[in-house]
């Protein structure tokens, strides 16, 4: 039995109108998923207002109405609860309602802009190769003790994410592992939930559609970390010029990894190749199946917060010398014939496209070129579109601008805005092949033995979403089916 009064603990009342006794069957933000018994919790968003939505959400069936602003009228036997912040209630209610599952695991979040996919899979694997039973929320897919449930989101919003948290507990998780994304911090999605850690990969320039101004995108990144208990760690990334500030107020056990600087946990790279990475971590020298320096970073994150939570360092190295990447995160095939290296990528920012091709630089041997196909997504930050141009262009030798989820723009539009990046210098080195498989397609026909083609910015997505339909689409298959046919 769920009574309202017992699920709304912690949250901050401004008034009650109607029996708070009650029981509540199911929580919901959307009135269209409202349901008998259940309580709709009106939140205003980024398009429409909860609040517009409460009647329909009673016709529904709903018994329970959480509002920031009281209802002018009231429908007889309904509970109104009027509270100061709807999406912070929706968290801590979703936490009691559930059972707080997160006080029952050993939760660890990452956030930053880029590597919390890898570090949290990461992570996964590792405390799953430790022989713990493990959970994990991530963009690529959300998983429950090795099954696995589809992801719609980074970081699910707080009733789905509790739901999750509890079924973990259910199958016996004693730890989970998330990805923090800035659209949840800010929305309040991990509102009520108990970390036992939160770590910090690197902040730069994405989101900004949303977030508006950087300064207000690393503000809320770090509210995250002000916001963690003073039992969890808070682990963040040395080297990053905004590491420090984001540790700055938070209660937690402060530590830092580096490559650079005297840090707790540091490293230093010794090889870095297509085979992998030779790194010191601690004094002790490994070897990880992981490339390029950026998963250096990467892997130190997870290392120094396996070590935080009492794990042995020794062991934690072994097990991750054993471990490959996320799916779609530097993800490569080598054609049959002339050897050419397909990578799929899910870079979708300047600083993760400008990690990937200068890893690429510095891996290649003698004269192979690099291709790069590429594009931006639609109904997301345009004032990336340029640079992401100007980037490719830069650091390949021919670079094929495409179509990457165009959503409701025109992808023409699209690639007008990133050409607007590119100046005469590139003007040789560039083609613009709206149909993704086309440009794909093209690179392979302008390689030649050994080359590096680099298909950036799906990763795992396994569709092309142009005008509200997803269309089924995906990277590395077509690489492979094309590279087939090379034999031919
Ligand atoms: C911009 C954004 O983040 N939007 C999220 C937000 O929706 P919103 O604020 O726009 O909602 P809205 O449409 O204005 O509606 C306001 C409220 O009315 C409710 N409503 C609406 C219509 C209706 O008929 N009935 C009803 O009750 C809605 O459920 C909502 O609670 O809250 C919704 C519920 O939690 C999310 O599903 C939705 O994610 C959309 C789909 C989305 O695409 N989000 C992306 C940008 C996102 O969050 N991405 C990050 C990853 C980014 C990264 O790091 O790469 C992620 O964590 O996935
Ligand atoms: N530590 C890192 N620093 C910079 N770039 C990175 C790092 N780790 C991964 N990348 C690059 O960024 C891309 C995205 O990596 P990943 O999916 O791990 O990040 P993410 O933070 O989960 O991204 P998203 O917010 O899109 O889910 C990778 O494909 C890779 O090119
Ligand atoms: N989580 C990212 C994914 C972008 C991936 C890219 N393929 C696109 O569609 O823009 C976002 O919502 O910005
Ligand atoms: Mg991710």
């Amino acid at each position: 039995m769920r009574i309202l009064q017992d699920i709304l603990y912690k949250v901050n009342i401004l008034e009650v109108r109607g029996d708070t006794g009650r029981e509540v069957l199911s929580l919901t933000l959307d009135s269209r998923k409202a349901e008998v018994g259940g309580c709709f919790i009106a939140v205003k968003g980024t398009l429409s207002d909860g609040h517009k939505f409460i009647p329909m959400a009673l016709d529904k069936g709903a018994v329970v109405v959480v509002c920031e602003v009281m209802p002018e009228e009231q429908r007889p036997g309904v509970t109104y609860v009027q509270v100061r912040d709807s999406a912070a209630a929706a968290g801590q209610m979703a936490h009691q309602f559930y059972g707080e599952p997160s006080a029952h695991l050993t939760l660890v979040g990452v956030t930053g802009t880029n590597g919390k996919t890898t570090v949290a899979t990461l992570l996964y694997k590792l405390f799953t190769g430790l022989g713990y039973t493990c959970g994990l929320l991530s963009t690529v897919q959300n998983e429950i003790a090795g099954r696995v449930v589809a992801a719609t989101h980074t970081t699910p919003d707080p009733i789905e994410l509790n739901a999750l948290l509890a079924d973990m507990v259910a199958a016996g998780c004693t730890h989970a592992f998330m990805e923090v994304s800035s659209h949840a911090i800010h929305q309040q999605r991990v509102a009520g939930l108990v970390f036992a850690g939160g770590i910090f990969t690197n902040i730069t320039h994405d989101h900004l559609d949303y977030h508006k101004t950087f300064d207000e995108y690393i503000r809320v990144k770090k509210s995250f970390f002000d916001n963690l208990p003073a039992t969890a760690f808070a682990l963040s990334n040395a080297d990053d010029k905004r590491g420090t500030v984001m540790l700055q107020n938070t209660p937690a056990r402060k530590a830092y990894y580096s490559l650079r600087t005297l840090a707790e946990v540091k490293g230093k790279i010794l090889e870095n190749e297509l085979t992998g990475l030779v790194m010191v971590v601690d004094d002790i020298e490994v070897h990880f199946r992981l490339i390029g320096e950026f998963n250096a970073y990467n892997l130190l994150a997870v290392y120094g917060a396996a070590v935080a939570l009492g794990e042995d360092k020794t062991t934690v190295l072994q097990v991750l010398s054993t471990l490959t990447g996320a799916e779609g995160r530097f993800d490569y095939i080598v054609s049959p014939v002339d050897r050419i290296m397909g990578i799929v990528d899910y870079a979708h920012t300047p600083d993760a496209l400008l990690n990937v091709l200068s890893t690429l630089q510095k891996l290649r041997k003698g004269g192979e070129k690099i291709i790069t196909v590429v594009g931006a997504g639609g109904d997301r930050d345009k004032t990336k579109r340029p640079v992401m141009a100007e980037v490719a262009c830069e650091h390949s030798d021919r670079v094929i601008l495409t179509a990457d989820n165009p959503r409701s723009e025109d992808p023409m539009d699209i690639l007008r805005d990133m050409e607007s990046g590119l100046g005469s210098a590139a003007k040789r080195k560039y083609l613009v092949v709206p149909d993704r498989t086309e440009a794909i397609k093209t690179a392979i026909t302008l390689a030649g033995k050994g080359d590096i083609i680099l298909v950036a910015g799906k990763g795992h997505e396994k569709y092309q979403e142009i005008k509200g339909v997803k269309h089924p689409f995906d990277d590395k298959a077509i690489l492979k089916e094309l590279f087939a046919l090379l034999e031919k």
